[in-house]
């Protein structure tokens, strides 16, 4: 599989604010990889860098394997960044006349205006558009050029949530005919509906690299609950091998452990009476969370709870 991306060692200092530091990342063509982090982690700065929009302080970028700056690279690339300026004067289907112009190989206006859901405001002014329709016409804008990499930096901010999951459904279809989308979003839900990898980023560094998958499982915070016969205890239920805690009450019993297969499985081997078994797997919020929380904590020595090679 080719690579889309590669970034090697990029660094960005502005002033006295380390807003990059030292990260390498490659992203495989045909993934849909999710940019997550906190305000000011630096997910906007490394896209930009990609982009050819910001100048690394040092390290290399390859998209599509060349220069962010080749004409060559420009025509396969889509961004739909954090402000969406429109053209004042121009109406809506003008606008996207207007960038379908820029590239060789445009989707056609109607396809366009279809696919961003903007087909009953085609005549209105751009200016007049409510924020999240802004937001739809600057999606058709990142797809004008039938890009092969599309950006989307906090693309539903202001999208009702009718219009994100029409969104989410065009994404999918989009990244499921081989293209490659990174995505930032602070809605954690969006990246668990979308991104078949998630990358964590925090003061400027990758703490965790992995598929929803693995990046929920990080936190440990998983655990099984079950009803439990009268001579179970809950010390015999600690001392099984994987077992981090386990609360009881009555004869209800949930036993945390980052795996909980290797839990259930200890419990039948030791023949411990138990029934009405469920499963619990953290979501994605507490592992980012907890992620954040444990890279803040350790400070900058102590990274990579997860970390996946490419
Ligand atoms: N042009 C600039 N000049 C000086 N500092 C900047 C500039 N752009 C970004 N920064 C700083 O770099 C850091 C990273 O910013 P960046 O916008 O990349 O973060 P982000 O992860 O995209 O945040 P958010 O989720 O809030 O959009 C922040 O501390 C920010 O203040």
């Amino acid at each position: 599989m080719k690579n889309a991306i590669e970034i090697k060692n990029v660094s960005k200092q502005y002033q006295n604010k380390k807003a990059v530091d030292n990260l390498s990342l490659t992203i495989n063509e045909g993934s849909i990889v999710a940019l997550l982090g906190p305000n000011g982690a630096g997910k906007s700065t490394t896209i930009n860098m990609i982009l050819g929009l910001t100048e690394p302080t040092s390290g290399q970028i390859k998209l599509l394997g060349k220069s962010p700056k080749e004409k060559s690279v420009r025509n396969k690339i889509g961004a739909m960044l954090q402000e969406v300026s429109v053209i004042d004067g121009l109406k809506v289907r003008e606008t996207i006349d207007l960038f379908r112009s820029y590239y060789s190989n445009a989707l056609s206006t109607n396809e366009l205006l279809k696919i961003s859901n903007l087909e009953a405001e085609q005549d209105k002014f751009s200016s007049d558009l409510s924020g999240g329709q802004k937001r739809r016409l600057g999606f058709a804008l990142a797809l004008a050029g039938n890009p092969d990499v599309l950006f989307l930096d906090e693309p539903t901010v202001g999208m009702d949530i009718t219009s994100r999951q029409i969104f989410w459904e065009t994404i999918r279809s989009f990244a499921g005919s081989g293209k490659t989308i990174i995505l930032t979003t602070h809605y954690l839900e969006e990246a668990d509906n979308l991104a078949d990898r998630v990358v964590v980023i925090n003061q400027g560094k990758i703490i965790a690299d992995g598929t929803l998958d693995e990046i929920k499982a990080s936190t440990g915070m998983q655990h099984v609950s079950f009803t439990v016969g009268e001579n179970v205890t809950s010390d015999q239920l600690l001392r099984l091998p994987g077992v981090t805690d386990v609360q009881q009450s009555g004869r209800r019993v949930k036993v945390y452990g980052a795996d909980t297969d290797q839990i259930l499985f200890s419990v039948i081997r030791n023949n411990i009476e138990v029934r009405d078994i469920e499963t619990h797997k953290s979501g994605l919020e507490d592992a980012f969370q907890s992620l954040i929380e444990s890279s803040d904590s350790k400070g900058e020595e102590n990274y990579a709870s997860i970390y996946r090679t490419v």
